[in-house]
């Protein structure tokens, strides 16, 4: 089975758990969008929804497949965000970021009752930090903020190199927000939740990529004998 079609089917497991007249937070990543593509087809076969999008790359896929968007200005609450990680512990604690949309991902998953992360089974983990931790910051001091998020990072028990990501033509990535993003490589993170108070603590750092206590639930798709076996974690 290859991750494409692990994704697609904790995608589509997930797709299922939508029920007409929902408010979602609609994820972002490969995963993700496979859910948004899955969702269009029901919200074409008569499914009323409306969705938030964590990233404007999820509003086009969205807006594509047909779904109606709303915002957290008119709909602050919402029912059910599903959503890709980079990495899942067993205590649903994750890593996102990945693809750099971390900071709208946490205000919608925050905003929503449930969230429920579908990934493919690599991404299980027993301790966090394997997937490099992104770290998003503003521009303004990046030097002096660097300094300070390594030492956030060592107070906390870790160590790794900081490093600056960048896009495919070498320049400095932006967010949807328009901040710089701070790899992390850490290996392990003993202590998530030590870890996130130091991060947030940190002037000039606007989110970081642990999702903690915000995952209800979660869809792993996992191989087996050549086909998808889904298993569910919390309330999924
Ligand atoms: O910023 C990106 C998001 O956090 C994604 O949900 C995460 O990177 C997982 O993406 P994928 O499903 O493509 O592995």
């Amino acid at each position: 089975m290859t991750p494409a079609e692990l994704k697609r089917a904790a995608a589509a497991r997930a797709v299922a758990l939508v029920e007409d007249g929902m408010r979602l937070g609609l994820g972002t990543g490969s995963t993700a969008s496979v859910f948004v593509e899955l969702l269009g087809e029901r919200v074409r076969s008569g499914l009323s929804v409306v969705g938030v999008p964590t990233s404007e790359a999820t509003r086009r896929a969205a807006e594509a497949a047909g779904i109606p968007l709303t915002t957290l200005d008119d709909t602050p609450e919402l029912d059910l965000t599903v959503d890709g990680a980079d990495e899942i512990d067993p205590a649903l604690r994750l890593i996102k970021g990945g693809g750099g949309a971390l900071l709208r991902e946490k205000i919608v998953a925050a905003a929503s009752r449930r969230m429920v992360v579908i990934v493919d089974g690599a991404k299980r983990v027993e301790t966090l930090g394997r997937f490099p931790l992104p770290i998003e910051v503003v521009s303004f001091g990046l030097g002096a903020t660097t300094r300070a998020v390594a030492a956030a990072i060592r107070g906390a028990g870790c160590d790794g190199p900081l490093s600056l990501r960048r896009g495919a033509d070498g320049a400095p990535f932006l967010t949807d927000g328009g901040h710089l993003i701070l790899d992390a490589g850490l290996d392990r993170i003993p202590d998530p939740e030590a870890l996130a108070r130091a991060l947030v603590a940190v002037p000039g750092v606007v989110e970081h990529g642990l999702f903690i206590g915000l995952a209800t639930g979660a869809v792993v798709a996992e191989a087996a004998d050549g086909q998808p076996r889904i298993v569910t974690l919390g309330a999924a």
